[in-house]
């Protein structure tokens, strides 16, 4: 199953873009998109691994590539940029055939699939000097620039192997930029960064894609998804289920709201009794180890926001003190229900 979600639906999210979002919105939908998957398989030893997946990404776009472990994120991204062949299907980059034309295809492309090489004697100067050599056109102002851009600048002549993980991290996204790409592919780019390095990366991510460059990212974390995309293709089990606006999505999934009571137990059994109200036990919240570990008392419940007000003046007049009301974030997991109906096609291996 499918999820399309409508351009209608899309604008009711978004009901107010600065002018700039919304002029790189227009932009975006007018041009032809950057990257286009047109009905993509993968079978590797009898098994299919990718089943007949397609989505286009546009110009200026932070595309999110979301599915847990296995589903299937990585091999697709190696058929993206020719490092493996499909079994069919096809690709297109800026309207070239990655298949049939990969050189033509893959100069609009910067990539970094699994950790990029770097030498950890060499500088991070002399290192990108090096990938500069491998293609024509790249001079040192290019290389301050990209350095300037991953916010490397102030260390760019120290050697690598005293830089810290989320800097090699954004040596390589320099390296892969070198070529000032029209589409930036990363694979899982925030993984072992500490949450300095992944806001760093997110920051300039944002950057890129606001001077035109589409960014297409892959993550299991719905969080990251987030917080950094505009849209989404969700993969599970080498399928797509769901393409479309990341905060439609969110606000379409299983939403809980935690409610914290000065006396926990009275104010559940109120809960309980109140028709608008949906109390769920802890395990069908599906929420998050952390959500329930901070909030221990808490009581999940599923109610519209718009009842929220009504419900807590009830309780205060029932004498039940509110103490806190949160909505909480759903899961991936609880994404991956609302969007397949309950039911999971598998996860992958
Ligand atoms: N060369 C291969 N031979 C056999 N199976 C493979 C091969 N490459 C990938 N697979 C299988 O295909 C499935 C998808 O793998 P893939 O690495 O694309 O997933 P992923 O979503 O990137 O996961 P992760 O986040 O763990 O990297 C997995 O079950 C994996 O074991």
């Amino acid at each position: 199953m499918q999820t399309n979600l409508t351009a209608g639906n899309i604008s009711a999210i978004n009901a107010n873009p600065s002018g700039t979002e919304r002029e790189r919105e227009t932009r975006a939908r007018q041009e032809p998109p950057v990257l286009s998957v047109e009905h993509l398989s993968k079978t590797i030893r009898g098994r299919k691994i990718i089943d007949d997946i397609s989505f286009d990404v546009r110009a200026g776009e932070i595309y999110g590539f979301l599915g847990p472990n296995g589903s299937g994120k990585t091999t697709t991204i190696r058929m993206l940029v020719d490092l493996i062949k499909p079994t069919s299907g096809r690709v297109l980059v800026c309207g070239e055939d990655v298949n049939k034309h990969p050189e033509r295809a893959l100069r609009h492309v910067g990539c970094i699939v699994e950790n990029p090489e770097m030498y950890g004697y060499l500088t991070g100067w002399e290192n990108l000097d090096l990938f500069a050599r491998m293609q024509e056109g790249i001079g040192e102002a290019r290389i301050e620039e990209v350095a300037r851009i991953v916010r490397l600048d102030e260390r760019i002549h120290d050697k690598v192997k005293t830089y810290s993980l989320g800097m090699r991290q954004r040596l390589g996204i320099a390296q892969a930029l070198l070529g000032a790409p029209k589409l930036l592919i990363l694979d899982e780019p925030t993984n072992g960064l500490d949450p300095k390095g992944i806001k760093e990366l997110r920051a300039f991510i944002a950057e890129l894609a606001a001077e035109g460059m589409s960014v297409f990212v892959s993550s299991h974390l719905l969080s990251e998804i987030q917080l950094l995309c505009d849209r989404v293709a969700i993969i599970d089990g080498g399928s797509v289920i769901a393409v479309g606006d990341v905060g439609e999505m969110i606000a379409q999934a299983e939403a809980h709201t935690l409610w914290l009571f000065e006396n926990p137990e009275a104010g559940r059994r109120l809960l309980a009794d109140d028709p608008r109200v949906d109390v769920a036990d802890r395990d069908r919240a599906l929420l998050d180890e952390s959500v329930l570990l901070a909030l221990p008392g808490a009581v999940p419940t599923r109610v519209r926001q718009k009842d929220i007000p009504d419900v807590v003046a009830r309780c205060a007049a029932a004498g039940v003190g509110v103490l806190a009301v949160q909505r909480v974030v759903p899961t991936l997991e609880s994404l991956f229900l609302t969007l397949t109906g309950g039911e999971r096609d598998g996860q992958g291996s």
